[in-house]
């Protein structure tokens, strides 16, 4: 409930940036967007955003406050899962703020709750429904997957780090995932200082969007078959894939770079092996093709497939 109506806040929050925005310039992959003070004023549009920036923060704090008291046994429950143990180290990391953090305890514990729980968890599962509907209407490459799993599933194996770093066909099948549907499709950048862009003099204080989801579907980097299902172009590893080799970023690049691309990687596989080795996907004729951006990259119609338990 609490996730459902925290997701909620923020893509309504992003669509009001959205429309509060449109002085941007498109120049090709990259859209310059000149207003980080325009946020000050109070237009309707940046009232909203405000407001809903209040209530996500105020959700955050009701939950991390009840989490502190630990009073009811739904709490005690919670607590066991993975999700609260995380809460609890923010929690209580909040109490010895490093003192390079420059806001509130409160505010520690809302940024790190925005970053661990947006950043983690729609990004990961998103992935897997975009995932699930290219095999789904590629069967032969979801034969390929189904044999890998079954594969690293005989005999009962552990699927420890050793064994997921050898699937090569599932890890081709993400990362083509990851390029065609980029779930960050946007990554931001703010000018620190003036300073030149090709021959664009970009002022202190310019927001800097770079659509991930452009570069990706480039047929000047990628070829003519960029908008196609083609998991074999990651044979040689994300980096051979395309040249220049950082036109593939679904993780961002730099120092903020994903957090957590490692334990991205590693959930989606573990997924991936246990959902291939036990069922069979098929697309469904009720679906509708519709990517949207909201704060990922989501299918607009959400994704029924048909699904078939294997013998
Ligand atoms: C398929 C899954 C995921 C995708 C595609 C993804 C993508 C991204 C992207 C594009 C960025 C921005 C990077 C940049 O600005 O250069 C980012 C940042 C971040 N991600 Fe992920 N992410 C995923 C999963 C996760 C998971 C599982 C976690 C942690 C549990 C996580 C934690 C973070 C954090 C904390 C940041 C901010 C890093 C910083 O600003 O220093 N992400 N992610």
């Amino acid at each position: 409930m609490f996730w459902q109506q925290f997701r909620n806040r923020g893509r309504n929050i992003l669509q009001a940036q959205a429309a509060s925005e449109g002085d941007f310039s498109a120049r090709c992959t990259c859209w310059i967007i000149r207003s980080v003070e325009k946020k000050s004023l109070p237009t309707k549009a940046n009232r909203e955003i405000q407001k809903l920036e209040q209530e996500v923060r105020l959700l955050i704090l009701n939950v991390a406050k009840e989490h502190s008291r630990g009073s009811s046994s739904e709490h005690d429950d919670c607590i066991k899962t993975k999700h609260n143990g995380l809460l609890r180290s923010i929690v209580n990391s909040a109490r010895h703020c490093p003192a390079s953090f420059r806001g509130s305890a409160e505010d520690y514990i809302v940024d790190n709750c925005k970053s661990i729980y947006f950043a983690g968890h729609e990004t990961t599962a998103v992935t897997v429904t975009w995932c699930l509907m290219l095999l789904a209407t590629h069967p032969a490459w979801q034969d390929r997957a189904r044999a890998e799993a079954l594969e690293v599933c005989r005999g009962g194996t552990e699927l420890d780090v050793d064994v997921l770093r050898r699937l090569k066909t599932i890890t081709m099948v993400i990362q083509e995932t990851l390029r065609l549907y980029p779930p960050g499709s946007l990554i931001m950048r703010e000018a620190l200082k003036d300073f030149k862009l090709g021959g664009l003099d970009i002022p202190r204080g310019t927001i800097i969007q770079i659509a991930i989801a452009m570069l990706h579907l480039d047929k000047d980097v990628w070829g003519q078959d960029a908008g196609e299902f083609r998991p074999d172009r990651f044979a040689n590893g994300a980096a051979a894939a395309c040249e220049p080799s950082h036109m593939y970023l679904p993780f961002g690049h730099g120092p903020r770079i994903c957090a957590g691309q490692n334990l991205a990687m590693m959930e989606l596989k573990v997924v991936l092996v246990r959902l291939l080795s036990k069922f069979a996907f098929a697309p469904s004729p009720g679906y509708r093709h519709a990517p949207l951006f909201r704060l990922t990259v989501e299918p607009g119609f959400g994704m029924p497939l048909v699904v078939t338990k294997l013998p």
